[in-house]
C-alpha cells in the first residue's frame, strides 16, 4: 500500500517583493504630492465646501421616481427594490435616518420640477406635514438644475440625488492615499459641474476657475497614472512570485470581503453592512486544495446608475482585478434583483476590460451566488451557492477555483519521479506545489512527487534536471 504523505505547505513559496533601492525615497515624494494636491488647493476646496459638503446629520424621505413605459423604463429591477437600495445608501451614512419612502410614477423623467402638478401636490402634502424631514433624497442618478431648484423651492428642504449621495459615501469610506485620490478625482467631476450649473461667472471669471478645475484634474490624472505605474510594477513582481491571482468582484455589498475572509481566515478583514465598505484594493493570501497557494483580490463593489466616469476613476485599482487570472463574481442571491445586478457588473468589467486594453475578461469569470443561508434550500440559482456566515459551499469553490487556475494559468498538475533528497527535489518546493511524495515501489531510491507546476517552470526543470 502506498504511503500518502502531505508535506508541510510552511516551506513552500514565500512571497518577497524586492523593490529597487530609489523606490522608498520617491515614495515619500510622491506622498508629499499627493497630500500638496488633496489639501492645499484653496480655491477648489472653496467649492467643495459649498457644493459637496452635507450636514453631519439629516432626517430624509426618500421619493423614488418610476416611469411605467418607454425606453425610460428601468429594466429588471423594480421600484421597491430600488427604494431598498436608496436605504442602504442612507444607512451608510452616519446619523442619518429615512423618515419614510414613497414611490411616485412618471412618464419621464425631463419634466422640469421632475413630478407633474398632481403628484406634487400630494407630495408636498406628505412632507411638510411631516416636521422632522430636513432633506430629500430623489433616487434617479442626477437631478437637472432646473429641477433641483424647482424641487427646493416646492419643499423648502435640500434636494440630493444618487450621485451627491453615492459622492459622499466614498470620500468618508476613503481612507488610504490611493482611494482618496480617485476619490478626489470623481469628486472634482461632481463639484465643477455643480459650480458651473449654480454660479453666474462672467467670461473672465468663469475661464479662470475654468482653468483651475482643469489644472487639477491633470494633477489627479498625473498622480493616479504614477499609481498605475506602480500597481503595474507590483504585479510584476507578482508574476515572477508566480501567486495565481483570483478578483473578486461584484455588486456593492454582495459579500466579496465575507467570502474572501471565509476562504483564507483572515482576521483582519472587516465585512460591513455598508454600501462601499471597501475602497481599496486589497490582497490576501489563501490556500487552494491541492496546497496551491493563490491571491484574492478584494475590490471595490459596483452600483447603478451613477455617471459612468464615478466608476472610471477607480480604474487604478481596478484594473487588477480585470487583469488577474480568475475572476470570481460574487452575487447575492439573497436579493430579489440579482440579475439585474449581475447585468450591471458585467458590463462595468466589459467597461474597464476596454480600458484596460485586455479582452479575455468574460471567458475568465467564475460566479457564485452568495448569502444562500437566506435563501430556501431548493432554490435552483444556476450557479454555486456559497454562505460564508454558514460555511456552505467554500470547499467546492476551492476546487472549482484551482480547476479555473490550472487551466487559465497554463500550470499543470503533475507526477515528477525524482531521487530522494535530490538537488531535483528542493528545486521543486522552491519553484512549484509539491502537493504530496509518495515512494516509488519500483525503486527505493526515488519518490513520485505530485506537483503543481508553471509551463515556465517544467521547462527550467527539464532543462537543468532531464539526464
Ligand atoms: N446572511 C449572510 N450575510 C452575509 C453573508 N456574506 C456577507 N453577508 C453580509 O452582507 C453584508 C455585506 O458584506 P461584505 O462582505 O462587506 O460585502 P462587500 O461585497 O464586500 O461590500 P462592499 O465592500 O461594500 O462592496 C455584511 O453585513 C455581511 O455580514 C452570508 O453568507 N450570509
Ligand atoms: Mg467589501
Amino acid at each position: 500500500m502506498n504511503i500518502l504523505r502531505r508535506l508541510p505547505l510552511v516551506t513552500q513559496i514565500k512571497p518577497k517583493l524586492t523593490l529597487h533601492k530609489g523606490f522608498f525615497s520617491q515614495k515619500r515624494n510622491d506622498e508629499r504630492l499627493y497630500d500638496e494636491i488633496l489639501n492645499d488647493d484653496s480655491e477648489y476646496l472653496s467649492f467643495t465646501e459649498k457644493y459637496l459638503k452635507l450636514d453631519p446629520s439629516k432626517t430624509c424621505y426618500i421619493i423614488q421616481p418610476y416611469v411605467k413605459w418607454g425606453p425610460q423604463k428601468k429594466e429588471g429591477i423594480t421600484p421597491e427594490e430600488q427604494l431598498d437600495e436608496a436605504k442602504a445608501l442612507v444607512n451608510t451614512l452616519p446619523s442619518w435616518d429615512v423618515e419614510d419612502t414613497i414611490t411616485v410614477p412618471l412618464e419621464s423623467l425631463d419634466k422640469k420640477a421632475l413630478f407633474g402638478s398632481g403628484s406634487l401636490e400630494k407630495l408636498r402634502q406628505l412632507i411638510r406635514g411631516n416636521a422632522g424631514v430636513n432633506a430629500i433624497f430623489i433616487n434617479v442618478g442626477t437631478l437637472k438644475k432646473s429641477q433641483l431648484l424647482n424641487l427646493e423651492k416646492e419643499f423648502g428642504v435640500p434636494i440630493l440625488d444618487r450621485y451627491k449621495i453615492v459622492m459622499q459615501i466614498l470620500k468618508l469610506h476613503a481612507v488610504s492615499k490611493h482611494a482618496k485620490l480617485q476619490v478626489a478625482l470623481a469628486e472634482l467631476y461632481y463639484v465643477q459641474r455643480t459650480t458651473f450649473r449654480e454660479e453666474n461667472f462672467g467670461k473672465p471669471e468663469r475661464e479662470k476657475v475654468k482653468l483651475m478645475f482643469q489644472n487639477r484634474e491633470q494633477k489627479l490624472k498625473n498622480a493616479i497614472k504614477e499609481l498605475r505605474a506602480e500597481r503595474a510594477l507590483l504585479r510584476n513582481k507578482r508574476q515572477k512570485i508566480d501567486y495565481p491571482v483570483v478578483a473578486v468582484v461584484g455588486y456593492t455589498n454582495a459579500g466579496k470581503t465575507s467570502l474572501i475572509k471565509a476562504l483564507t481566515g483572515e482576521e483582519k478583514l472587516k465585512p460591513r453592512n455598508q454600501l462601499f465598505a471597501t475602497l481599496d484594493v486589497t490582497m490576501h493570501e489563501g490556500m487552494l486544495p491541492s496546497g496551491l497557494k493563490v491571491l484574492y483580490v478584494d475590490t471595490v463593489g459596483f452600483i447603478s446608475d451613477i455617471p459612468t466616469n464615478l466608476i472610471e476613476c477607480f480604474v487604478a485599482t481596478l484594473e487588477d482585478a480585470v487583469l488577474a487570472d480568475v475572476i470570481l463574481h460574487v452575487e447575492d442571491i439573497a436579493s430579489t434583483c440579482f440579475e439585474f445586478k449581475r447585468k450591471h457588473v458585467l458590463d462595468t468589467l466589459r467597461d474597464l476590460a476596454a480600458k484596460a486594453q485586455t479582452s479575455d475578461v468574460l471567458n475568465k469569470i467564475v460566479s457564485v451566488g452568495s448569502k444562500c443561508d437566506l435563501v430556501p434550500r431548493e432554490v435552483n440559482v444556476g450557479m454555486l451557492k456559497v454562505s460564508s456566515k454558514n460555511d456552505i459551499g467554500l470547499d467546492v469553490l476551492r476546487l472549482k477555483l484551482e480547476e479555473c487556475i490550472l487551466s487559465n494559468t497554463n500550470r499543470k498538475k503533475l507526477k515528477i519521479r525524482v531521487p530522494i533528497g535530490s538537488e531535483a527535489i528542493r528545486w521543486l518546493y522552491k519553484n512549484s506545489t509539491v502537493i504530496c511524495e509518495i515512494p516509488d515501489e519500483k525503486n527505493s531510491q526515488f519518490v513520485l512527487a505530485d506537483v503543481i507546476i508553471t509551463h515556465g517552470k517544467l521547462s527550467q526543470f527539464k532543462h537543468h534536471f532531464s539526464p
